[in-house]
């Protein structure tokens, strides 16, 4: 079975962070396993409080898996610390991981920091240079780059421009561009491609990176080739967002099982390759 691993934040309301990054693991036939590096107390209204995690141990729990269980593709998110990156790509370097999603979150929809300051530089200079992809949403691409995006060539041009951080990829996602479509760009070091979906009028979001995230690493882990991985990670997240829960008094989380519950051709294509895939699987054993 591929296995993936999350090193996130935990969110006690359950939509975001490791909770969500599980949540789709699973839901996409992979093996889901967790470095916890923060414990947030958290709901759909915001933030209340973090607890970080000792950066030691946050290696201590990628060391435990990788040296055992192993790892098809990892994902970061919440990483609060500077002293947690470095214990992050420290880890990522010794285990070899090549498939790395780094979401580099840094603010939660209700605007609670969920890095400090300082931390944005060790993540510019140590973390990007190892990514596989990274996949900022404007906000973010834009704290990286010190520049405005206001415009989906400002994306374009944002995306070539965190890919010369170091980056092989880059996914700029449009969630908090206005407009009838949420565009995401998505560059590979040498063409720009643009993943359109209809915007879906919901106040719904929370966890939309985290999940998009994982989901792109959870097919990276099946073995995916990278531009397929993403349209399949968009239809997810698409679905999700489409199916939302209106839980709580904010922002609500996407529901993992909306393609489960669709039974469209969304649900169809993308259970029916994996059905595929499990087949050639257990077919080769
Ligand atoms: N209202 C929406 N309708 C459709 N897709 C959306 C919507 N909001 C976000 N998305 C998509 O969800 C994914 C996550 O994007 P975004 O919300 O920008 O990330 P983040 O949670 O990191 O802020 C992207 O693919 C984006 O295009
Ligand atoms: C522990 C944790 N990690 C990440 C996010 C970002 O969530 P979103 O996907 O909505 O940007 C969050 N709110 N909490």
């Amino acid at each position: 079975m591929p296995r993936a691993l999350t090193i996130a934040g935990s969110d006690s309301g359950g939509g975001a962070g490791i909770q969500a990054d599980l949540k789709t693991f699973q839901m996409l036939g992979v093996f889901g396993m967790s470095a916890l590096t923060a414990v947030t107390a958290q709901n759909t209204m915001g933030v209340q409080g973090i607890h970080d995690l000792p950066p030691d141990f946050v290696r201590q729990q990628i060391d435990s898996v990788a040296s055992d269980i192993g790892i098809d593709a990892a994902k970061t998110g919440m990483l609060s610390q500077p002293e947690i990156i470095e214990a992050v790509v420290a880890a990522m370097k010794e285990h070899h991981i090549e498939k790395l999603v780094v979401d580099p979150v840094m603010v939660a929809k209700g605007g609670a920091r969920l890095l400090v300051p300082a931390a944005e530089r060790v993540l510019r200079e140590q973390l990007l240079p190892i990514a596989y992809v990274v996949t900022p949403n404007i906000p973010e691409a834009e704290a990286l780059l010190l520049r405005r995006i206001e415009t989906v060539d400002d994306m374009r041009d944002a995306a070539k421009r965190i890919c010369d951080m170091g980056a092989q990829r880059v996914i700029i996602k449009g969630g908090h561009l206005p407009g009838g479509s949420s565009i995401d760009i998505l560059y590979d070091g040498t063409n720009v491609d643009e993943l359109h979906a209809d915007r879906i009028d919901t106040k719904n979001t929370h966890g939309t990176g985290c999940t998009f995230s994982s989901a792109l690493t959870a097919w990276l882990a099946r073995g995916v080739e990278f531009t397929m991985a993403v349209g399949r990670a968009k239809q997810f997240i698409t679905a999700a967002i489409a199916g939302g829960i209106s839980l709580g008094h904010g922002h609500g989380p996407t529901n993992h099982w909306a393609l489960m519950e669709q039974q469209d051709t969304v649900t169809k294509q993308i259970w029916g390759h994996m059905d595929g895939e499990l087949h050639e699987v257990n077919g080769n054993q």
